[in-house]
């Protein structure tokens, strides 16, 4: 594409030059993402002005430099007072301009970016394009005119599904959605060129989607009160998916009262504690990507070993989860199992999870099964560059495995463990070559979750976790690397959360009260329900493993009580009655029969309360909700303390990053730690050393060292927290 470019100053955000054909073309120039901060504003509204003004130039490209159209509005300004011109009258400005301005899309187009482009009158995206609106996600709403022009363009239900949910879409998808008028696989700037230089004379009018007439269809309330009823009871308490939808609700309006309705509400989110704690999130996750070791390695000077092909060895429901993962990525890889039965099992549930994954992705089923070897023999893991074994949670089992995966496996291959919680040092140290040894905890179901818990042993080389991290990237998730303490970060943090919860029970508590107080705080599933969900067989297999309970307790134990401490017994009660959860339908809960999903509260449970109750002279009182938070979360998040102070994760955001991905923690909470650190470290302490006064034989309730310590240095924000633990020993 021939180009003349007027001389511009390299601190311009938003340079004016003209291509060919009398097209004049605005290039966005803020790396990393083009995010619309105040000077890119200020300079987009000036080469707005010079483009309008240049009589050589008939029509307008918008571009964005680096292979990337637009991340949308700058959300590191979102906390800060800044000036520059406002978005909605810029883009209005866009729309009403005399020229017609195409959006050239590669890259992403997301937020106030899909909002400019909506602007504009004609939209042209890359193949490899995303396109969404994921305010949602960061508790806002598209508030630059995206809620009353999408449903405008592309009709009011797929507006409302991609605007509650923030979901992005291809360029293919968006196509079809009437989203943009022209995909190509060339280079978008020259097609979006061509396409300017095609409709520089033809008539503006039609094209400005605010002049359009609203869409009406009959059902439109149905549509948005039953929206309405399933957001309200998939992310209880969020603001921003109700706010989304009474947005849309004004589109039926004229725009300028639509764009007026649309303001408010985002006024209130915008100034919202959940957009705060949303905002806490997002940059949480990128934080926890810039990982350092104890050493000096840390994400940007660690190299990292290419996967060209996998191994999973164990096709359980994990193993499955895993495999399907990978091969989704685009990673070829051996699936392995022992037993042939089990074999095609899992041969057959695989490809049917393939089977949706390529119906949902528009391909070919063949396109992921030619990447998968079923095999029951070792000597195809012979060439591969990396394993994950996910054989039954049993350390023995897992030390014999590793062993022979060491005798196998080329030398340099990476061997993980996705353990959930057994010591990655003790199964690497049943091979010649533990330093490629690392723990790949991933979270069911695998192939959903988006949590990956990078375990460092200490024999770890820094070139294994790095892979790992590289790998977990590649595979859609998030890797937050954490140091090999028994159950990890996550696991080792329910601990507490569930002691509490069944102590709440022998008070005098019920699943149902206990769970209610919790899903109304916005958990997705409270602690009862969830451990139904996971069967109480796994914790109670822990258990009797670490002598808490089963043939090793000493007769002259008291039943509640271990080594000194309060113990409560029920879980396993109820295991030993086999009521294992939801999949011999009876737990905390009563199902439908096995597999039955809606729990309903059982009659049974509730007189075996009593009766326990009675039989260990527990007097029951009435608990408050309040009291059911306090102790649930702070207990969790005091064990957060203890794991900063240990250096098994490097700081807040990784513990917060782990509950909000991985254990259903609502996100516009922000996550234990940023929970407590909002509620005030001070109140937080004076309550633990309340509970902890109550209940002295509960460890996990008297106050960490380090929770004092900030409380002691006048509990500096989250944000410090992290320099503040890095001067302590690291595990990492
Ligand atoms: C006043 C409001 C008016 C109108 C409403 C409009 C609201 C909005 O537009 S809100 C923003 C909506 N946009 C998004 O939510 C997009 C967020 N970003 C992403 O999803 C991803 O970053 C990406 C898909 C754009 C790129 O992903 P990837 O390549 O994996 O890179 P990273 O995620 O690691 O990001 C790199 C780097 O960029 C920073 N960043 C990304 N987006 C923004 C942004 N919109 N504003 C500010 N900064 C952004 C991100 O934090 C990373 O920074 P570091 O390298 O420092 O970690």
């Amino acid at each position: 594409m021939s180009e003349v470019r007027s001389p511009v100053e390299s601190d311009i955000m938003a340079h004016y030059s003209r291509a060919a054909g009398h097209i004049g073309l605005i290039r966005l120039a803020n790396p990393p993402v083009n995010a619309l901060s105040s000077a890119v504003r200020h300079d987009l509204c000036r080469a707005l002005e010079r483009a309008s003004a240049d009589t050589g130039a008939k029509a307008i490209v918008l571009c964005g430099e680096n292979g990337l159209f637009c991340g949308g509005a700058d959300i590191l300004e979102f906390s800060k007072k800044t000036g520059g011109p406002a978005l909605v009258p810029l883009i209005n400005a866009i729309e009403a301009g005399e020229k017609p301005v195409v959006a050239a899309i590669e890259g992403v187009a997301l937020g106030g970016g899909l909002e400019m482009a909506l602007g504009c009158h004609y939209r042209i995206a890359h193949c490899q394009a995303r396109l969404g609106l994921p305010e949602v996600m960061l508790g806002l709403l598209p508030g630059a005119g995206g809620t009353q022009r999408l449903p405008r363009l592309i009709g009011f239900p797929a507006a409302l599904e991609l605007i509650t949910t923030g979901r992005h879409v291809s360029a293919e998808e968006a196509l079809t959605l009437g989203l943009v008028d022209q995909v190509t696989d060339g280079d978008v700037q020259e097609a979006a060129v061509k396409f300017a230089q095609r409709v520089a004379d033809e008539p503006l009018a039609s094209r400005r989607l605010s002049t359009w007439k609203p869409p009406c269809p009959a059902d439109l309330d149905t549509l948005l009160q039953g929206a309405l009823g399933r957001l309200q009871s998939r992310a209880r308490g969020a603001l921003a998916p109700v706010a989304c939808v009474h947005a849309l609700q004004a589109a039926t309006l004229p725009f300028a009262q639509g764009i007026e309705k649309e303001q408010e509400l985002m006024a209130t989110l915008f100034s919202s504690p959940q957009a705060r704690a949303m905002q806490y999130c997002f940059f949480s996750q990128r934080i926890v990507g810039k990982w350092s070791l104890a050493g000096r390695a840390n994400w940007k000077n660690t190299p990292v070993r290419t996967v060209h092909r996998a191994a999973v060895v164990g096709l359980g429901t994990m193993g499955r989860g895993i495999t399907v993962t990978l091969v989704r990525a685009g990673i070829p890889t051996v699936a392995m199992e022992m037993d042939r039965g089990q074999l095609q099992a899992a041969q057959q549930a695989v490809t049917a999870m393939l089977e949706r994954e390529a119906t949902k992705q528009k391909r070919s089923l063949d396109s992921y099964l030619q990447l998968v070897q079923f095999t029951l023999e070792r000597r195809h893991l012979q060439d591969v560059d990396l394993v994950i074994e996910a054989v039954y949670e049993d350390l023995a089992l897992k030390k014999r495995l590793f062993s022979e995966l060491c005798a196998v496996c080329r030398p340099d291959a990476i061997l993980c463990t996705n353990t959930s919680g057994l010591d990655v040092d003790v199964i690497a140290g049943t091979t010649r070559r533990p330093e490629v040894v690392v723990g790949m905890h991933f979270f069911a179901p695998a192939h959903v979750m988006k949590l990956l818990e990078v375990v460092r042993g200490p024999r770890s080389s820094p070139v294994a976790v790095a892979t790992v991290v590289h790998l977990g990237k590649l595979l859609g998730k998030v890797s937050v690397v954490v140091g090999n303490s028994p159950g990890f970060v996550g696991n080792r943090l329910l601990k507490p959360y569930m002691e509490q919860a069944n102590f709440l029970l022998e008070e005098g508590a019920t699943p149902e009260q206990v769970d209610g107080t919790l899903e109304e705080f916005g958990f997705a599933m409270g602690i009862f329900r969830m451990s139904d969900l996971s069967g109480l067989d796994v914790g109670w297999r822990v258990r009797r493993e670490s002598g808490l309970t089963g043939p090793a307790v000493r007769p002259e134990e008291s039943p509640r009580h271990r080594l000194g401490c309060r113990y409560c017994p029920l879980a396993d009660l109820l295991c030993e009655r086999g009521r294992l959860g939801q999949k011999t339908g009876q737990g905390w809960y009563l199902y439908e029969g096995p597999e039955g999903r809606k729990a309903l509260p059982d009659p049974w449970l509730h007189g075996f309360l009593d009766e326990y109750r009675r039989q260990h002279a527990l007097k029951p009182r009435r608990i408050d909700q309040q009291e059911v938070l306090e102790r649930c979360l702070y207990a969790l998040a005091n064990e957060g303390f203890r794991v900063l102070e240990e250096g098994v994760a490097a700081g807040p955001e990784d513990i917060d990053t782990i509950y909000v991905l991985g254990y259903g923690w609502p996100a516009h909470m922000g996550g234990p730690m940023y929970h407590v650190a909002t509620v005030g470290l001070s109140a937080v302490l004076t309550r633990l050393e309340h509970f902890h006064r109550a209940h002295p034989d509960v460890p996990q309730l008297q106050p960490s060292a380090l929770l004092r310590h900030l409380v002691a240095q006048g509990s500096p924000p989250i944000s410090k927290w992290r320099e503040l633990v890095r001067v302590q020993r690291s595990q990492l």
